[in-house]
């Protein structure tokens, strides 16, 4: 299988706190990897260095091939990204949203406009293409910024707790996303703080302050720790932490 993403001993330090404590792994083409760990543990530090948005302190990493220091532009081009802090522009409508974006993300306005249709009907906004975004709901537009962030069909999407602040049935919704992305290849780096989440990633890791404490399928860490779901696995993790935010 191929690594589209493999770090080496990643570190970033801010003065002498280090927020991201030489971590080492990998992540296989294809895969739905769910990064975890509770407040502070430094994943959107990690998620930034491998997006090539932000310097390593200490350590090595390829993304998609490319060297995570040296190689970051042609990174930027492969990926897609969506949080919850940085999505769509609540002042423009569907249709403007998705042309902008992919423009930022390097298509051609023909295949812009060529694809724009099918990811409308795929979303069921087809009669709200000229709809602006801020009307919409919010777990309506947690689907649309997904499909923004990956209508280049990147090699990888990055997420970061993509699903905040709704429930469950919704956060179902946009899982199928997900799935349908992961089916067509696209690889799936998701962080999240609701475990019935982490339930449905290939293979999960969880930080406590900085260091990755364990990295295996849902159903091994379950194993391993001997408990029903991971809620258990990730409380018994998380509650060594030293960090408080
Ligand atoms: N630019 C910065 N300067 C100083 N400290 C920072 C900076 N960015 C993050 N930190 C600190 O690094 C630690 C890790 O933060 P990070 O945002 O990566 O955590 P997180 O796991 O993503 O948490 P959350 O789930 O709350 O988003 C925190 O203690 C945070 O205060």
């Amino acid at each position: 299988m191929e690594r589209v993403i493999e770090v080496e001993r990643l570190a970033k330090k801010f003065g002498n706190f280090t927020a991201v404590d030489h971590i080492s792994f990998y992540v296989e083409r294809g895969e739905i990897f769910g990064f975890l760990g509770a407040n502070g543990a430094g994943k959107t530090t990690a998620m930034r260095m491998l997006c090539g948005l932000s310097k390593p302190t200490f350590g090595t990493g390829r993304v998609v091939g490319f060297d995570i220091l040296r190689e970051s532009e042609k990174i930027k081009s492969r990926i897609g990204y969506m949080s919850q802090k940085f999505s769509l522009y609540e002042s423009l409508t569907v249709k403007e949203n998705i042309r902008l974006y992919g423009g930022i993300y390097g298509m051609r306005r023909s295949e812009i406009l060529n694809k724009m249709d099918d990811v409308l009907a795929y979303l069921g906004l087809l009669s709200e293409r000229n709809t602006l975004v801020r009307l919409l709901p919010q777990g309506v537009k947690q689907r649309l910024a997904f499909s923004v962030a990956t209508f280049h069909k990147p090699q990888i999407v990055f997420l970061d707790e993509p699903t905040g602040g709704v429930d469950p049935a919704v956060r179902r919704m946009f899982w199928e996303l997900i799935y349908q992305a992961a089916a067509e290849g696209i690889t799936v780096f998701v962080t999240t703080h609701y475990m019935d989440e982490a339930e449905y990633c290939d293979r999960v890791s969880i930080m406590v302050d900085g260091r990755i404490q364990a990295l295996a399928s849902p159903s091994a860490l379950k194993q391993q720790y001997e408990v029903p779901g991971m809620q258990e696995v990730f409380y018994l993790l998380a509650r060594k932490a030293q960090r408080k935010e």
